[in-house]
């Protein structure tokens, strides 16, 4: 069983009739996408899409899924994203796929946050997957050897030998802690720290998880 597909089309069903949906980034998010737009095309669904991604937006306009950006919408009704670990008092790290701005954003201003994982996600603790801080390239290595002097093993975010650079024209620097002891501690320090314009600690804002499991997917509902 391929578990992405399966949290992505179970997800999907949680959307309803003229809802206005976020759509997260990923490659489970894929799958949720593509479940959207089968909906929309075969059950008649009538939904707008609001996009965390340049890719997530190509592919909602692939397969005909209506999108709006997030400043055209009243409200979200829901937004279905993937994540890199959840922990066990459900708190998350996204980032991976470097949308976490636009998916914070989006999550923000969104009336209910469902994410879809696989089972390799859910850990005790936070902190092996390296955490992602988008960063305003003016200063950025200055900020790296901040990091640096900090302890956290910062790495810039490469991709073909350049930079990682960001929807949104930001770099990513990632840390790699190991483990995080105290993720409200680690957040408000880089919500403080200039230059750091967002960074993958996505804490109290999830209320449903869905994790595919070989034996069947979980889903825990009313987190918050
Ligand atoms: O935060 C994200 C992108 O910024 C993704 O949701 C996260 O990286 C999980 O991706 P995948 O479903 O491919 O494992």
């Amino acid at each position: 069983m391929n578990l992405k597909e399966d949290v992505g089309i179970k997800a999907a069903n949680y959307v309803k009739d003229g809802m206005t949906v976020g759509l997260g980034t990923g490659s489970t998010a894929y799958y949720m996408i593509k479940e959207i737009g089968r909906k929309i095309k075969e059950e008649k669904l009538n939904v707008v899409g609001v996009p965390t991604s340049t890719v997530s937006k190509q592919q909602a306009i692939d397969i005909g899924i209506p999108i709006k950006s997030i400043d055209e919408v009243k409200k979200v009704d829901l937004i279905i994203d993937g994540a890199d670990e959840i922990s066990t008092d459900y708190q998350g790290m996204k980032g991976g796929g470097a949308a976490l701005l636009f998916e914070k954003i989006v999550a923000t201003y969104t009336d209910q946050v469902i994410w879809i994982v696989d089972e390799s996600k859910m850990v005790d603790k936070l902190g092996e997957f390296p955490l992602p801080v988008e960063v305003i390239p003016y200063g950025q290595h200055q900020l790296f050897h901040l990091f640096a002097q900090k302890g956290y093993h910062p790495s810039f975010r490469m991709e073909n030998d350049q930079m990682k650079i960001t929807d949104s024209g930001h770099s990513i620097i990632d840390l790699n802690l190991t483990q995080i002891d105290n993720p409200e501690k680690l957040a408000k320090e880089l919500d403080e720290t200039v230059g750091v314009v967002e960074h993958g600690l996505f804490l109290n804002m999830v209320n449903t998880v869905i994790i595919g499991k070989q034996s069947g997917a979980q889903t825990i509902s009313n987190i918050r």
